[in-house]
């Protein structure tokens, strides 16, 4: 075995449930009694059996015999039920195919399936058909299943340690698999270990008599130091994703190998101080704050990066993130079109006093009158922050025939014929919509005040779908009470409830012609779908790869795939020196450098170092002490 001098070893794998994602049975019955009225009954009692199998509350023989009886399969199901199988062999296999080929004449697969379908699947990963123990099955002329061969170890109760003892195997025997007839290999001492593998299915019975449990292969790989696809098994990685982000997120990291956990709602700082124990990657949206407190709590200490899925990266305390080597990324322009419509929307609504008239109707009154309803046509409107969003409303706005007017504190170039504003009040001044834009940065706390509101014209319709904190709430409930704001449209709270099941309570309730949403500008299921991909795929390139492209708060390095060296990752703080410090440890190592990149911000340094295979140990402890070093990993 590589990276390992230990006398022979044969590792003894399982098929279902363990080489695959599925029970081969369970499929084929549902591939072969498609079409059939009663094929949800059958398959139903097939999978009972299964499990009652499994779980070892009945003889494996009895198990088989039945199910073998309920299925009416014949080759051509056979056929398909191969093609389908090659589709859902486990992630952690597939990608230790390097591996498995490398030592194909060391693993045995021992399972009481049938040749028939497991050979062709498991010849995918270069596994031999001499090393496959498992039944196989009779078929009449016609090709349809008769019934298997009764003669097999593998077709008898006990199968599995009758067939391992007629082997005679010398050396150690590792068994690996989810059920318990894996397990009495291990109990009966033809096997020296018996693994439980779960990265598919989990059985209490099984797991609690393995010598280890394993979540995936790489973990099995890494527990006997044997060469793996991951240099630490991503099993060991906890990822905690909050605010409910969308399943695409979770099934982006699980594919992978994480550990992961969803939680619905928010979490306060206490809540947050205990649940990010041991968490490597934080997946968050607006709701959370990740404020220093947390970080620096010693629970926080193996966090490597956050993922905002949304745009404002408000709540989070990027300096501190940057000071501990903690990488943040977000999404800023998933759900820009999903803000930028439903503010036209909204502005719409609030010139034709729609709410008003539909709770009217609600109650019965028809009142059809073009009393109070205008056209946004021709009207002004004020963009304040006039990024992605405000530039994208200023080009559909202008297609409705309005006439745009801007203020930034940057200075933007202009879209179409929007006209750019010199002061806030300019703006406020002479325009009929006012539209807030801006990002939630702690110096634009109530930047709309009673101050603000005495600039604005008689009767303007107001719209906040930026941050809450960017209006004094109760200057806008005066300006709405006065009425001098005519209309208002409110997305965003200086206090938002933590998760749905909590009262919204603000003193804009109840006020005439307010539309109030629940922060749902950017919730549309096409953003958060998008979301849900953007950000993984951010935060895993940084753990793959090292790549920092995108990131809100560290130097940003796109790097190329790693090909056949280590990748040493180094984030230090930005002092003289540094660079040359880390090459001198190479130099004294005579390490063959392969590739080497550096990137700084103000206060930070990240150097990335492509070195060949061969090694000192020494280096990464050395890399790891030079003075100011704030990380330092590993991969390959
Ligand atoms: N309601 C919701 O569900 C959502 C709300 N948002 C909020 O919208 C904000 C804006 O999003 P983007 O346009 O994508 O961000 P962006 O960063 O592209 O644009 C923000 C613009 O505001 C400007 N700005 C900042 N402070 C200002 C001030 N005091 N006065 C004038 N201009 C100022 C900036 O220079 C920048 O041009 C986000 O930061 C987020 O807080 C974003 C998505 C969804
Ligand atoms: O993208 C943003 O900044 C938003 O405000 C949307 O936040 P959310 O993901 O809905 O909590």
């Amino acid at each position: 075995m590589p990276n390992k001098q230990k006398e022979q070893l044969t590792i003894v794998i399982d098929f279902d449930s363990t080489f695959t994602k599925v029970e081969a049975l369970d499929e084929l019955a549902d591939i072969a009694l498609l079409g059939n009225p009663k094929q949800a009954e059958i398959v139903s009692k097939i999978r009972e059996i299964t499990d009652k199998g499994m779980a070892g509350e009945i003889g494996f023989a009895d198990s088989l015999r039945d199910r073998v009886a309920l299925l009416s399969a014949n080759k051509i199901h056979i056929e398909q039920l191969i093609k389908f199988l090659k589709g859902k062999i486990s992630d952690s296999f597939k990608r230790n195919k390097a591996f498995i080929q490398e030592n194909a004449d060391s693993i045995l697969i021992v399972s009481s399936g049938f040749k028939d379908f497991i050979v062709p699947v498991v010849e995918e990963l270069g596994i031999a058909e001499e090393n496959v123990y498992a039944n196989t099955f009779t078929y009449d002329a016609e090709g349809n299943i008769s019934g298997y061969d009764q003669e097999n170890l593998l077709s008898k109760d006990g199968g599995k340690v009758l067939l391992l003892k007629s082997l005679e195997l010398e050396g150690e025997v590792y068994a690996i698999g989810d059920g318990y007839t894996d397990y009495e290999m291990r109990e009966s001492g033809l096997a020296n270990k018996f693994y439980a593998f779960t990265e598919n299915v989990s059985r209490q019975n099984v797991t609690e008599k393995a010598d280890f449990v394993v979540p995936s292969l790489d973990e099995f790989l890494y527990i006997n130091g044997l060469s793996r696809a991951q240099s630490y098994p991503k099993s060991r990685i906890k990822v905690l994703l909050l605010e409910n982000v969308h399943p695409k997120a979770v099934q982006a990291f699980k594919k992978e190998g994480f550990q992961v956990e969803l939680l619905k709602g928010a979490l306060d700082e206490e809540e947050l101080i205990e649940k990010i124990k041991d968490v490597s990657i934080l997946g968050l949206r607006s709701k959370t704050n990740l404020t220093k407190k947390v970080l620096e709590h010693p629970n926080a200490s193996r966090l490597m990066c956050v993922g905002a899925f949304c745009i404002g990266t408000n709540q989070i305390d990027l300096a501190e993130c940057e000071k501990r080597g903690i990488a943040v990324f977000n999404a800023p322009y998933s759900n820009t079109r999903s803000v930028v419509e439903l503010s036209i929307g909204l502005m719409i609504m609030l010139t034709r006093n729609i709410v008003e008239k539909s709770n009217r109707m609600h109650a019965g009154v028809w009142d059809k009158s073009a009393t109070n309803s205008y056209e946004i046509r021709g009207k002004k409107i004020g963009l304040v922050g006039y990024g992605n969003i405000g530039t994208q409303i200023s080009v559909l706005a202008e297609a409705l025939g309005m006439e745009v007017y801007f203020y930034d504190i940057v200075d933007k170039l202009a879209l179409g014929n929007a006209k750019k504003c010199n002061t806030l009040k300019e703006l406020l001044s002479q325009v009929d919509f006012v539209s807030l834009h801006v990002d939630g940065r702690k110096s634009n706390t109530n930047i709309i005040g009673e101050e603000q509101f005495s600039w604005m014209k008689e009767n303007v319709i107001f719209l906040n779908l930026s941050r809450g904190h960017v209006v004094e709430i109760s200057a806008l409930v005066n300006a709405i009470k006065s009425g001098k704001v005519w209309g208002a449209a409110v997305d965003v709270f200086p206090y938002e409830p933590k998760t749905n099941d909590e009262e919204f309570v603000n003193d804009l309730r109840g006020l005439p012609n307010v539309i109030l949403t629940p922060h749902i500008g950017g919730s549309t299921e096409e953003a958060q779908a998008n979301i849900g991909e953007f950000v993984p795929s951010k935060l895993l390139q940084f753990m793959n790869n090292g790549s920092t492209y995108g990131s809100v708060n560290f130097p940003e390095l796109q790097l190329p795939p790693l090909e056949n060296a280590h990748r040493l990752l180094h984030i230090h703080q930005n002092v003289p020196g540094i660079l040359a410090k880390i090459n001198n440890v190479f130099a004294k190592y005579s390490v063959n450098i392969i590739g080497q990149y550096l990137k700084t911000t103000e206060k930070t340094g990240y150097v990335i170092t492509d070195i060949s295979k061969e090694y000192a140990e020494e280096i990464a402890k050395e890399l790891k002490e030079i003075d100011n070093t704030i990380k330092f990993r590993m991969l390959y």
